[in-house]
């Protein structure tokens, strides 16, 4: 029996909510072989992130040519990078790799406030893995940093927004409208013509740790088998949607989604 492979280059969590851990969860829930390239440590639970202790260029170079030089992939997804350095250890390897199905997930900073991304590293992002990324998933804080501009409050700023991400490379764009303040969930997939609108209903809840790691791996898992862009998005939404509705009110803050709860929808 073959299985379609993803590779999660990121941070982990050690709550379990985001992270490796979120993507592995997610990649297992749809149907793929996980596996993955640890950049950082991190010290985290649903109250916050209580140390980062990134990793050696070294170690994180190992595990990528580990998996790569044998097993080979389907998708790689990125997460937490930390680093210009890392950055450009990824984009460098993804390439010798000739890699075709990257998601990015820029990730720059947790629920909490604390720093996932040095502010020196966005340029390296910018310049040397946005433009060899299929699908790129900002948030809009994410969105607001990479463009340079103030963050936007409506979906026509979403619209403009989208359209100026795509400009930086990346074959689409999928920008994430859980941080609107009112309204429903509302994505934006742009594809450099057209633009379409992945909406559900904003789902009442504080436990929402980790939905950015945990879309994005769903939508790599998706690519991993095959599926279209498009078609991708469009479950890695269900998929989210699902976890958020069944989020797990464990520890005492911000508590993580259900990984579980697609496949229980399927039933
Ligand atoms: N309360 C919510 N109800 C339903 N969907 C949500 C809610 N919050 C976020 N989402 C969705 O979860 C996904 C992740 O978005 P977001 O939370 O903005 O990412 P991040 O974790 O990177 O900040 C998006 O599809 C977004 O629309
Ligand atoms: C190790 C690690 N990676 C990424 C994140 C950010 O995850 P995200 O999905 O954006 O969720 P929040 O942390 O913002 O809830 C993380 N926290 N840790």
């Amino acid at each position: 029996m073959t299985m379609a492979k993803v590779l999660t280059i990121a941070g982990s969590d050690s709550g379990g909510g985001a992270g490796i851990q979120a993507d592995l969860k997610t990649f297992q829930e749809l149907d793929t072989f996980g596996m993955s390239a640890i950049t950082a440590l991190t010290a985290q639970n649903t109250l916050g992130v209580h140390g980062v202790f990134p990793q050696s260029l070294e170690a994180i170079e190992a595990q990528i040519d580990a998996v790569l030089s044998d097993i080979g992939v389907d998708a790689v997804k990125t997460g937490m990078l930390f680093s210009a350095e890392i950055i450009t250890l990824v984009a460098k390897k993804c390439k010798q790799y000739h890699v075709q199905n990257i998601v990015v997930d820029p990730v720059m900073v947790a629920k909490g406030g604390a720093v996932l991304l040095q502010d020196a590293a966005t340029e390296a992002l910018i310049k040397e893995l946005l433009p060899i990324a299929a699908v790129i998933t900002p948030n809009l804080p994410e969105a607001a940093k990479l463009l340079r501009t103030k963050e936007m409050e409506t979906l026509e700023d979403m619209e403009k927004a989208a359209k100026e991400l795509h400009k930086l490379g990346p074959k689409y764009v999928v920008l994430k409208g859980g941080h609107l303040k009112n309204g429903p969930a509302v994505d934006l997939l742009f594809d450099g013509e057209e633009l379409h609108y992945l909406e559900t209903e904003r789902i009442e809840t504080k436990h929402t740790h980790g939905t950015g790691c945990t879309y994005a791996a769903a939508i790599a898992a998706e690519l991993a088998k095959g599926k279209s862009i498009k078609d991708s998005v469009q479950t890695a939404k269900l998929f989210i949607t699902e976890a958020i509705r069944h989020s797990l009110s464990i520890g005492g803050g911000i508590g993580p989604t259900n990984h579980h709860a697609y496949k229980n929808s399927l039933l």
